[in-house]
């Protein structure tokens, strides 16, 4: 019996379907491993699920999302929190850590249309759905005739808006798509290192408050070391090239035989010009192939590219 039956772990989560799916996923795992342990859910809204007219660049970018999860685990309302790894800013703020990153479900993005089979397919100057600037730059690479359409809300708002005929076709994560039972909507996958993902896209990272060592004992066990090696690397090459959600950066690490293999891209969402860089380094060094492959794009031009 764990030491903590008097007491629930609790466990705090935005309310979109995917962010509940993925917070019901991290505690169906914590009592598989804990017997006895008593699990709950806080369910919560964030600025970044409220506002949904703009573009996440406008608003104040990916802490939005996480602040009020924060805040409840400063004020001892929750334990943990759930996020989306390639929502989690680059650097968390003080007094938090990411406790595990959880096994990576596929790191693609999915092309999702219900009238057109693939990207090449689709006709001259179509509407695309996608408010990410990464998605935008590689779709403006393979197909600059494309009409590019802001669009943003969660997983299943965007798929009602497909359906309701706003756009010829969306770009939308595999794992999102998978883990909400929508994976039959994917009707091509846009397959690293061609297309290249979000940072730490796939990934579910569990955040605790700094210094909480039981409850970083707790989740030791749901830790993936290949998915956390991978993600540490894609994530200390967006912070050497500074980026956010706002920048058009996408990287995909994966492990070999002889260590890891990071590819990172950084795009120009207007005109679509791409920089690509790819490297290898040993699996002990995540960060030091991420800031490899970083400067690798800086001496391409990423830094002008990126406006600085
Ligand atoms: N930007 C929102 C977001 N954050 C995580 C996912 C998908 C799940 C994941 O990548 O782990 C999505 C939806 C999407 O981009 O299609």
């Amino acid at each position: 019996m764990s030491k903590r039956s008097d007491r629930p772990l609790r466990i705090a989560t935005r309310r979109s379907a995917l962010a509940l799916w993925q917070a019901e996923h991290v505690a169906a795992r914590l009592r598989a491993h804990h017997p006895g342990l008593q699990v709950e859910l806080v369910a919560m809204t964030t600025r970044g699920d409220q506002i949904t007219d703009r573009p996440l660049a406008a608003i104040g970018g990916k802490g939005l999302f996480l602040k009020e999860l924060e805040v409840a685990m400063l004020e001892q309302r929750a334990d943990l929190a759930v996020h989306s790894y390639k929502d989690v800013p680059m650097e968390l703020e003080p007094g938090f850590a990411i406790a595990a990153v959880l096994e990576r479900a596929d790191a693609a993005d999915a092309f999702i249309s219900n009238d057109h089979s693939r990207l090449a397919q689709l006709p001259h100057g179509a509407r695309v759905g996608t408010s990410s600037l990464r998605r935008q730059a590689q779709l403006r690479a393979l197909r600059p005739d494309l009409e590019l359409v802001d669009l943003r809300g969660n997983v299943n708002s965007r798929l009602a808006k497909l359906d309701a005929g706003d756009y010829a076709a969306i770009v939308l994560a595999c794992a999102g798509i998978e883990r909400l039972g929508f994976g039959s909507r994917m009707r091509e996958r846009l397959a690293p290192p061609h297309w290249l993902p979000a940072v730490a896209q796939g990934a579910i990272a569990v955040e605790c408050r700094h210094g909480d060592a039981e409850v970083a004992e707790l989740l030791r066990p749901l830790d993936d070391e290949s998915t956390h090696r991978c993600t540490a690397a894609e994530r200390a090459m967006n912070l050497c090239l500074h980026g956010s959600c706002t920048v058009p950066v996408a990287g995909y690490c994966v492990e070999t035989e002889t260590g890891l293999a990071l590819w990172g891209l950084v795009g120009d969402a207007s005109d679509g010009r791409l920089i690509r860089a790819q490297a290898e380094g040993p699996a002990g060094e995540p960060r030091v192939l991420g800031e490899r492959v970083a400067a690798l794009l800086r001496e391409q031009g990423a830094d002008a590219m990126l406006g600085r």
